[in-house]
This record gives C-alpha cells, sequence and structure tokens, in this order.
C-alpha cells in the first residue's frame, strides 16, 4: 500500500509524528515494507544543486541522468553560462523551477560563482518570493529544526549563516528579514542531503522538507538513493507497521567515538542507537589482538591519517597519491592488529582504488576491488545496501576492461593476475548473475538496477551465441570463484 500525502511530488508509505527520545518529529511506517522496497519516493526537490566543481561537468537540469543516456556534450546556458545541460529539454525544466529567477544574478556577479549553499538558499529565496512553493511543503519547511542555540553558540558556523543569507538578501532582493534568511540556510544546513548519481557519487546537495523529517541510527533500516532529480528511501531491512524510519547521516563503520562526535558537531545530538548502546563492542571498534598498550595503535592511526590527508590533496599527483595510500595502509597492516575493516582501513583501500584507476593502474585496482569485494563488504554492509552493489558494479565493469582489452601485470601488484588463470568472462556473469537475483531486495535505485539488467542480458547472450548456458555449469563457476578468492588471500599476505 502506497499512500500520498497531501505533498504533491510524494509518494511515501510513511507518515511523519512526534518521535521518542528526544528526536523531534520523525517518519513511521504506515504499512509492513519489505527490503528493497521503497519508503519514500520524491519526485521534485525543494532545492537541489550542484557543487561548484561539478558545474563544469553534470547537467544542472537532470543531474546527469539523461545525460549518461544521451552522451551529449553539454553546452552552457547563454544568459549566465554558469550552469550547463544536455540539451533544450533539460534546460527548460531547470529554467521554469528557477533558473530564470537566479540567471540575471549569476550574469551580474561572474566570474565569481556562488558557493553551492549560497545557490541553495537564493533559489529556496526566490522561489518563495515567486509563490512558487506549494503551501503544505513549505509548512513543513518552517517546521523543520534548525538547532540555532546550539549555532549561536559555535561562532564559526554563526559567522559563515550569517554571511551567506546577508549575501543572499542582497542578490535577491527580496523584502524577508535577514533573520528569517539565516533561519532558512540554518535548516539547509541541517536537512539538507548529499546528492549523489546513481552511482552514489556526491555532486550536489538536495533538500526536500519531508525527507529532512528521518531520523538517524548508526544501526539504520533504511537508505537514501537519487536517480537525477528523484529522491528514493528504500528499506534495507523488514520493516514493521508503525516502527520508526532511520537512515544513516554519517559513514557508520567508523568507531563509536567519531561516530557520535560527528554527529554531536554536525547535527548536534547524543546518539542512542542500539548500535551506541553497545558502545564500543561492535565490529567497528574492535582490533585483532587484544594487547593493552594502545600506543602503537594510536601512533599508526595518526601517521596513516597524516598520509591520507596528502594523498587526498588537489594537487597531489596520481602516482604519489598511490604511494602514501599504501603506505598509509601498510602502517596499519604492521600494526599486527589493524582489521581490514576497521577504519580508516576500508576507506584508504576505497581511495585507493580510484587513484589506480586514475592512473591507469587497472590490474592492481582489480585486486583491491576484489578484496574489498570479497574480505570487507559483506562484512561492512548488508547485503542489500547500495554501495554492496555499487561496489560489485565496479568490480563487474575492471573484470569486463581487463577481458577486453587485455593487460600486463605491474611488478609493484602485489600478485600478478596471470598466475591465477582466471576466466574473466564466467566471473563476469557470476557476479552479474549475483547482482541481478538480488536485485528486488537491494536498496539501488532504478538506472542502476537498469544497467545492471541491460548488461546482465548482453553477457549472458554472448555465452548463448557461443552454445554455452554458464548456469548449467555450476563446476566450473565454483572453480573460477575459487580462483579469486586464491588471488585475493595471496595478495592480502603481502599487503
Ligand atoms: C534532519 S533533522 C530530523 C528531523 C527532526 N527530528 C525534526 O523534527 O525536524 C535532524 C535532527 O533530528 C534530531 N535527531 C535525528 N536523529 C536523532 C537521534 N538518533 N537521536 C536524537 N536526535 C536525533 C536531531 O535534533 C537532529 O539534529
Amino acid at each position: 500500500m502506497t499512500s500520498r500525502t497531501p505533498l504533491p511530488s510524494v509518494t511515501t508509505k510513511t507518515d511523519s509524528q512526534p518521535a521518542p527520545n528526544g528526536m523531534g518529529n520523525g517518519l513511521f511506517a504506515t504499512t509492513d515494507i519489505n527490503p528493497g522496497e521503497d519508503v519514500l519516493h520524491i519526485k521534485t526537490p525543494f532545492v537541489a544543486v550542484l557543487d561548484s566543481p561539478r558545474l563544469e561537468d553534470t547537467c544542472a537540469g537532470c543531474f546527469g541522468k539523461r545525460q549518461m543516456e544521451t552522451g551529449n556534450e553539454l553546452k552552457a546556458c547563454t544568459g549566465c553560462r554558469v550552469v550547463k545541460y544536455c540539451d533544450r529539454t533539460c534546460q527548460s525544466k531547470d529554467w521554469k523551477f528557477a533558473h530564470s529567477l537566479e540567471c540575471p544574478i549569476f550574469k551580474e556577479i561572474k566570474p565569481r560563482v556562488l558557493p553551492n549553499n549560497a545557490r541553495a538558499l537564493l533559489r529556496i529565496v526566490l522561489r518563495t518570493a515567486r509563490n512558487k512553493y506549494d503551501p503544505e511543503e513549505f509548512k513543513i519547511f518552517e517546521g523543520l529544526e534548525t538547532h540555532i542555540n546550539e549555532i549561536a553558540a559555535s561562532q564559526g558556523q554563526l559567522d559563515r549563516i550569517i554571511l551567506t543569507s546577508r549575501a543572499v538578501k542582497n542578490y535577491s532582493g527580496t523584502d524577508v528579514e535577514e533573520g528569517t534568511v539565516s533561519n532558512y540556510a540554518a535548516k539547509l544546513d541541517l536537512n539538507s542531503f548529499n546528492l549523489t548519481t546513481s552511482m552514489y557519487d556526491r555532486i550536489g546537495l538536495y533538500l526536500h522538507p519531508y525527507a529532512g523529517l528521518i531520523n538517524h541510527s548508526c544501526d539504520y533500516n533504511s537508505t537514501v538513493g537519487f536517480d537525477g532529480e528523484e529522491l528514493y528511501v528504500k528499506a534495507m531491512q523488514p520493516i514493521k507497521k508503525g516502527e520508526q524510519i532511520f537512515i544513516s547521516y554519517i559513514d557508520t563503520t567508523t568507531p563509536y567515538d567519531i561516530r557520535r562526535n560527528e554527529l554531536k558537531e554536525r547535527y548536534f545530538f547524543d546518539c542512542q542507537c542500539t548500535k551506541c548502546a553497545k558502545g564500543t563492542e561492535t565490529l567497528e571498534d574492535r582490533f585483532l589482538s587484544t594487547q593493552k598498550d594502545k600506543t602503537p595503535l594510536e601512533t599508526a592511526e595518526r601517521e596513516a591519517l597524516q598520509l591520507l590527508q596528502t594523498a587526498i590533496a588537489s594537487d597531489t599527483e596520481p602516482a604519489d597519491s598511490i604511494e602514501k595510500l599504501e603506505a598509509a595502509m601498510h602502517k596499519l597492516h604492521e600494526t599486527g592488529a589493524w582489521p581490514l575493516i576497521r577504519q580508516p582501513y576500508a576507506s584508504l583501500r576505497d581511495k585507493l582504488i580510484i587513484s589506480l584507476l586514475t592512473a591507469g593502474k587497472f590490474t592492481r585496482a582489480f585486486i583491491h576491488a576484489a578484496i574489498r569485494f570479497l574480505r570487507i563488504d559483506p562484512l561492512l554492509y548488508d547485503k542489500a545496501h547500495p554501495i554492496r552493489h555499487v561496489h560489485a558494479w565496479s568490480l563487474v565493469r575492471l573484470t569486463v576492461f581487463l577481458s577486453q582489452e587485455g593487460f600486463q601485470s605491474d611488478p609493484k601488484d602485489p600478485v600478478q593476475i596471470q598466475d591465477f588463470q582466471l576466466n574473466f568472462h564466467y566471473l563476469i556473469w557470476y557476479i552479474l548473475a549475483e547482482l541481478t537475483s538480488t536485485q528486488l531486495e537491494s536498496c539501488t535505485v532504478p538506472s542502476f538496477k537498469k544497467l545492471v539488467g541491460n548488461q546482465f542480458v548482453q553477457v549472458h547472450n554472448e555465452f548463448k551465441a557461443n552454445g554455452l548456458d554458464p548456469s548449467k555449469n555450476k563446476a566450473l563457476l565454483s572453480a573460477e570463484w575459487n580462483k579469486l578468492e586464491r588471488l585475493v588471500d595471496k595478495a592480502l599476505e603481502k599487503e
């Protein structure tokens, strides 16, 4: 049963109610919800804007969704030349939504480009002045939490909000009072989401007041994803009628203290979820040994984090990043007590895979993607979690690439892939078959599911054209799988 709220763009199986334990309001299931089902689907944002670096390479109308399908080269808006679009369809949609109002302002202040939060605030103010918001939606927006008292106590954030609001008030010429604009800015800070592609890469920020009502738990039951401008909140576990919907505001794979500090600093609350109730007893906090003296571990962590900082600095060359990330991972590994899944180890590997791809080191990227797929993700993420599916997909893409382009192993690779005599085609089929068979319960968004489904059909048809059907050859598939397991084990021995 899907119900419609009185809000025009919202379809949901929830309603909003006061939540227990001082959480303010929250969303609660109005029916039982199965894993993979939509808890909430929002067609049109209240506001969504691209991060400044993405203005260059992402369509401001479809946020990359149509762009991926059409492959069109983006064209800059001829008025302001700040935002770009796939074509007239994307341009005219955004023009009607808000760009007609902001375009003359962007043009006037060029070459300066406002940062993402100021552009979002400007859109809210301009749309409000033109009565472009649905009154019910706006009422929920006005009721959203701001934590203005806590913000007032942290001078840095207050100063930033005041400066942004003042600038937006001036540029927009609105007669809304500066205090009200600041209140909107505080709401935006607290309640906005990372706008992501259907592959879960961040591209901007997004706000819808109804989605802003969802509270956090480190032991969350739902996840958020975007397909263009559409937001999907999907159930990751079975949710019973009356249960509260929880998402994660932060990376919940980090240890207890880090999670709690982040929630306190950014969202001003002490998390009381079931995971935090277990304190430092959960997987995320565990070391491999119980040595009493933690100094060597703390030193290794500090040094690894320093290396990470320099590795991700914008002026670091990919080859240099790779060296630093590998050195950081080695430092943690060397302690003999740091599990692969304990942060920052797992996220160092994520960043390493990206740097290896950028540097064209595809064989090593494949090895680390396989380690992540087999040894890390199953422990860190629920099987319906979109991150798991996206990582599996990137392993598929890498395997396809190696199988089509051929490869030459790098002597620096922890193992030489050719020694394992992998049959890439069967591996690709196997991972895609797994991904496809779990699509229904997975929390990924429709475009992602379509991409995976199409690729599987294509790969399966190629096998069929050669008179083969991998689903009938379980022994061969399992032999390939064992080879991959061995490759991963050997690579980890060398880490
Ligand atoms: C995005 S808002 C969520 C909606 C909010 N409850 C409201 O009524 O507007 C985030 C704020 O909700 C509250 N909140 C969310 N999750 C919480 C939790 N697990 N424990 C306590 N407060 C929470 C905090 O005040 C937090 O700053």
